[in-house]
C-alpha cells in the first residue's frame, strides 16, 4: 500500500499543500455560513417582534412544510443529502421558535407592568 505519511510525523508536503488549500476553502465557507446564519436570526428576530406585538403563534407549521419541500428539491439539485437538509432546517427553526417565545413572553410581561 503506499502512504503519503513518512511515519515519523511529517506529510508529504505536496498532500499538506492540497490540505491547506483545501482547508482554506473550508474556512471561507464556514465564515460564510455564520455570516449568512447572523443575517437570518436578524430577519427571525423581527419576525418574532412583529408575531409578540399582533398575538400571532411563534410557530407556522404550514409555513415550515412549505419551506422543507422547497430546502429538499434544492438539497437535491445540489447534490446534498435531503434528508440531512431538513434537520438542518429543523435545527435552525427550533431555535428561531424559542427566540420567538422568549419574545412574546417578555412582550407580554412589560405589557402587563405598563400603568394602566
Ligand atoms: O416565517 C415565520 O413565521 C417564522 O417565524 C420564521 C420561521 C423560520 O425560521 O423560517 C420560524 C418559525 C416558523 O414556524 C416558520 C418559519
Amino acid at each position: 500500500m503506499t502512504t503519503s505519511n513518512t511515519g515519523n510525523g511529517d506529510v508529504d508536503p505536496a498532500v499538506r499543500a492540497e490540505l491547506d488549500r483545501l482547508r482554506d476553502s473550508i474556512d471561507n465557507i464556514d465564515a460564510a455560513v455564520v455570516h449568512m446564519l447572523a443575517e437570518r436570526f436578524k430577519c427571525t428576530q423581527q419576525v418574532g417582534r412583529l408575531k409578540a406585538v399582533h398575538q400571532l403563534p411563534p410557530a407556522d407549521q404550514a409555513r415550515e412544510a412549505r419551506q422543507i419541500t422547497r430546502l429538499r428539491s434544492l438539497a437535491e439539485n445540489a447534490k446534498l443529502d435531503p434528508a440531512f437538509a431538513e434537520k438542518f432546517l429543523n435545527f435552525i427553526i427550533a431555535e428561531v421558535i424559542r427566540h420567538h417565545e422568549r419574545i412574546a413572553e417578555d412582550t407580554a410581561n412589560s405589557k402587563a407592568a405598563e400603568p394602566s
